[in-house]
C-alpha cells in the first residue's frame, strides 16, 4: 500500500471497501473517545462542565483522511495542503512523518509542528470557535513537503450531532460583559454557509455578529 501512493495529496474515502471500513469504523470510534475526552476538558476549562457542547460529539459525525505528501525536489516551490482552518469540531492528526511537515501561524509566522510517536495533535476547528464564542480559536495551518522524504499523516475530522445547533454555548453569554460574537445556525445551516462560502473571504468572519 505504502508504494502505491504517488499522488501529492488524496483522499480515501471510509466507504472504499469492506477491508479499510473495518479498520477505518475501530479507528474512528478510538478517536471518538479521544475527541469526547478532549472536549470534556475543554468544558472543564471553560467551567462550563456536563454542557451539551461535549456531549454533542457522542452522536457526531467522524469523517476520516490519510494524506501522503511524497519527497519534491523544490520544495519551496509547492505545499502540500494551502494554508486554511478546519472546518469541524475538533480534528485530530496522527503525524507518521520523522519532519515538522504540518505548520501553524502563530503571531504572523509558520511555526512547524515536531512529530511525537504515538501522540495525537489536537486541532480546533470553527464549530469549535463558534460554540466556545471564540474562547479557542480556529487556527490556520498548512502542510509543507520535504526533499527526500515522504510523509503521511492520518486526519480525523470530529462533528458535533447534526441534531445539534450551532451557535455560541448558552452558558459563555450570560451576562452583558460576555455578548454573543458568532450566530447561531442549525447544523444543515452551518453546512450550507460552508459550501457556498467565498473564496476569497475568511468563513469565520462571516459567522461572526
Ligand atoms: O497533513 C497535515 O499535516 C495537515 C492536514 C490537514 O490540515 C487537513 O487535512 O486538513
Ligand atoms: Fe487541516
Amino acid at each position: 500500500m505504502h508504494n502505491k501512493m504517488s499522488f501529492v495529496n488524496f483522499t480515501l474515502l471510509v466507504n472504499t471497501g469492506a477491508f479499510f471500513r473495518e479498520i477505518l469504523e475501530k479507528y474512528s470510534e478510538d478517536m471518538r473517545e479521544e475527541a469526547i475526552s478532549i472536549l470534556s476538558f475543554i468544558t472543564l476549562a471553560l467551567g462550563i462542565e456536563d454542557s451539551k457542547l461535549s456531549e454533542s460529539f457522542h452522536e457526531g459525525q467522524y469523517d476520516i483522511r490519510l494524506n501522503c505528501y511524497p519527497p519534491c525536489p523544490e520544495p519551496e516551490r509547492v505545499l502540500g495542503i494551502v494554508p486554511h482552518a478546519d472546518n469541524s469540531g475538533i480534528t485530530l492528526l496522527v503525524d507518521f512523518g520523522d519532519f515538522p511537515g504540518l505548520q501553524f501561524l502563530k503571531d504572523g509566522k509558520w511555526v512547524g509542528v515536531e512529530p511525537i510517536e504515538g501522540a495525537i495533535v489536537a486541532n480546533i476547528g470553527h464549530i469549535i470557535e463558534v460554540m466556545t464564542n471564540g474562547i479557542y480559536k480556529a487556527p490556520e495551518h498548512r502542510a509543507i513537503v520535504n526533499k527526500l522524504k515522504e510523509r503521511l499523516s492520518v486526519v480525523t475530522f470530529c462533528y458535533p450531532s447534526p441534531s445539534i445547533d450551532i451557535g455560541p454555548s448558552d452558558k459563555l453569554i450570560n451576562s452583558d460583559r460576555n455578548l454573543q460574537l458568532y450566530k447561531s445556525m442549525t447544523n444543515a445551516e452551518y453546512f450550507r454557509r460552508f459550501f457556498n462560502r467565498k473564496l476569497d473571504e475568511s468563513f469565520i468572519d462571516s459567522l461572526r455578529l
